[in-house]
């Protein structure tokens, strides 16, 4: 049995990469980016316990691609890597960014056979161009390009990093602490995906998958008397309201739910619970904007919504397109792949007695396609 834990850190921002959808959520087929690393690094076999650090508001989401342990990231990447090693059970543990996405066999392999030979074991590129410090041009030979994934000593960098001060990686953390530190050779293909134009620089990564994913939504709210009706996005003449803990735009919770069904991230209760203050009269808009921004950080793209309106009452002939430019506006597509479409039941059941309105909403989404982009 290995006594090597992996962990694995992915709670980054993205935000030196500038894209809506976050370097972790990527896709490689289907697969998110921190997870083909890890099931690559995984497929090796080397680790009897597999860590990974995520944003604390992602990790019920990644749960449903695979079942490793998650923990939640903090602000940096420091404090990332101490929110995990408290869970590290080995006496070894070798840390990788997310963002070294092509670690290859043979570069772990020299890693690990290196494990007893001092505190850290670091992978390091040379420097090739000339190296210019403020004015001065430095010694390029004395310079290295350090990389992950870095194997330590568990005690030796838990007691490393119980500091103020701050490292960017694990050996600055040990070597100042006194440890001792070895370099092997690293690879070019571990190169870290820091901005768009780095995806060229990672050969191991395929194209996602081009299927469309699908999600339907359905939701219903009563009237009542409050003398402000929203739907659609749009504010409604009316003498009545919708009874709800939000404003009530049914229209818009149904479109959601399309959404968050299409992406496989459940329904809008998980998201915006209705026993939370935090939503109480809240704007739908809003809500949707949140949820679209979601789905464009874990590299979904919205292709097309369609909505259907059941209502007795009131009329909506007069409100459908502008339901569509403003729904259209905050999905961020065209008006022509959002549809609107509004019907009554011909005076049957609760809707057609006029007690309250029914929604059903389809959405389609694709994952974004980073090719494009680097
Ligand atoms: N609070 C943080 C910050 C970074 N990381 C991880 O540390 C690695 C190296 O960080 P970097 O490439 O800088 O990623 P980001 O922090 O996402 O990027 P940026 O600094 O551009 O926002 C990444 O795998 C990232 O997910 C982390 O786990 N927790
Ligand atoms: C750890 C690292 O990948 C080694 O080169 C690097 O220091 C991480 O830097 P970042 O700014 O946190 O991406």
């Amino acid at each position: 049995m290995s006594d090597l834990t992996l962990i694995l850190l992915a709670a980054g921002s993205s935000s030196r990469f500038s894209q809506d959808v976050k370097k972790q959520w990527l896709r490689i087929g289907h697969q998110p980016l921190w997870q083909f690393v890890a099931q690559r690094l995984e497929k090796t076999n080397r680790f009897s316990q597999i860590i990974i650090v995520a944003a604390a508001d992602e990790i019920e989401f990644m749960q449903q691609y695979a079942s490793y342990e998650f923990i939640a990231g903090g602000s940096s990447r420091q404090e990332s890597l101490r929110n995990a090693l408290e869970h590290v059970s080995n006496s070894y543990v070798l840390v990788n960014d997310i963002a070294r996405a092509c670690i290859s066999e043979d570069l772990l392999g020299r890693i690990i056979d290196a494990k007893d030979s001092a505190d850290c074991i670091v992978p390091y590129l040379n420097v090739t161009d000339t190296i210019v410090y403020e004015k001065e041009t430095i010694d390029r030979e004395k310079v290295k390009k350090i990389q992950t994934p870095q194997l330590s000593k568990t005690a030796v960098l838990k007691a490393a990093l119980e500091t103020n001060q701050t490292y960017t990686d694990e050996s600055s953390a040990i070597v100042a602490h006194g440890g001792t530190r070895k370099f092997v050779a690293g690879e070019d293909d571990a190169h870290k995906i820091t901005y768009a134009e780095d995806l060229n620089k990672v050969p191991c990564l395929h194209t996602p998958s081009s299927d469309i994913l699908s999600g339907n939504g359905f939701d219903v709210h009563a009237f009542d008397d409050k003398g402000e009706m929203w739907l659609g996005g749009v504010e409604i003449k009316s003498d009545f309201g919708f009874k709800a803990h939000s404003d009530g735009d049914v229209a818009i919770h149904a479109l959601i739910d399309a959404l968050l069904g299409a992406a496989g991230m459940g329904d809008i209760g998980m998201l915006f619970p209705d026993n939370n203050a935090q939503y109480k009269g809240a704007d739908s808009k809003e809500l949707l904007k949140r949820v679209v921004t979601k789905l464009h950080n874990f590299g979904f793209v919205i292709i097309n919504a369609d909505i259907t309106i059941a209502a007795q009452t009131p009329r909506l002939a007069d409100y459908k397109q502008p339901m569509r430019t403003t729904l259209a506006a905050i999905l961020n597509i065209d008006p022509s792949r959002m549809n609107v479409k509004a019907t009554t039941t011909e005076r049957l059941g609760f809707i057609g007695r006029s007690e309250g309105v029914g929604v059903i909403a389809n959405a389609n989404l694709k994952y974004f396609n980073w090719k494009t982009i680097g």
